[in-house]
């Protein structure tokens, strides 16, 4: 089931020009054991976007883990990725479910909302996410969610829940208690760089200390 590919260290990319910098931080972290990787970068032209998307994709393949596009239906479909990430203004769940089908993987957020993840979940999607958990250094202004909405949400949906926003290795242990399935993650994880050759080596320590926190090999 697709759906059960939800769970665990959910890696979402930085903002990251620099394609060959966003590859080699990738592979660390898929070398290391992330479970989702999502591409997101809000600056990228459509051209870069479809070429860091495309090797990005390769790289997963070679993982054998998935890549979630985020807010690009039409991205998504091109390059033959695993799914799609789309907030309230990045278009319809039904649309997106029927020109991407069956197969494909589609997250919704919900921000603060139980009630959009009721409406999201009524309308096909395989699963929601629920944020910002904390400040999100990456996302400031995005509205904060009470850990208390992920034991809620538990209790009444049937579908993967995933928490962004400000997660780090200190404050996860909260969020996975509290009843989410998969902390997605973008400072704490690509943040611990400092550009250089012991990047690879900072992220992939940084993944394994995050997915120890599942109860999951190293
Ligand atoms: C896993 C996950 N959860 C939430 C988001 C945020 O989506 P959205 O609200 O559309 O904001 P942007 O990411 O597009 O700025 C996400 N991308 N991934
Ligand atoms: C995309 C997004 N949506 C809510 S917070 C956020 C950013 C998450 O990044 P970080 O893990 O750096 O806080
Ligand atoms: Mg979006």
């Amino acid at each position: 089931m697709k759906s059960k590919k939800i769970k665990g260290l959910y890696a979402v990319t930085a903002d990251e020009a620099n394609t060959e910098h966003l590859l080699s931080n990738a592979k660390a972290a898929l070398s290391a054991g992330i479970n989702v990787l999502q591409y997101r970068n809000k600056t990228a032209s459509k051209q870069l976007a479809a070429e860091q998307a495309e090797a990005l994709l390769l790289l997963c393949r070679e993982y054998n883990v998935p890549l979630i596009i985020n807010d690009d239906v039409e991205l998504a479909l091109k390059i033959d990725a695993d799914g799609v990430h789309l907030g309230a203004s990045d278009g319809n769940l039904r649309d997106a479910r029927k020109k991407l089908g069956e197969d494909k993987i589609i997250g919704a957020s919900c921000y603060n909302r139980l009630e959009i993840a009721q409406f999201a979940a009524q309308n096909g999607v395989d699963y929601v996410a629920f944020g910002a958990c904390f400040v999100s250094g990456t996302k400031p202004n995005a509205p904060k969610a009470d850990l208390k909405l992920f034991t809620q949400a538990k209790q009444v949906l049937d579908l993967p829940i995933v928490a962004i926003g400000g997660i780090t290795l200190e404050n996860a242990p909260s969020v996975i208690q509290a009843g989410a399935d998969a902390i997605a993650v973008i400072g704490a994880l690509w943040n611990v760089s400092d550009g250089s050759a012991g990047d690879a080596q900072a992220i992939q320590k940084t993944t394994q200390q995050f997915t120890q926190l599942f109860g999951q090999p190293i």
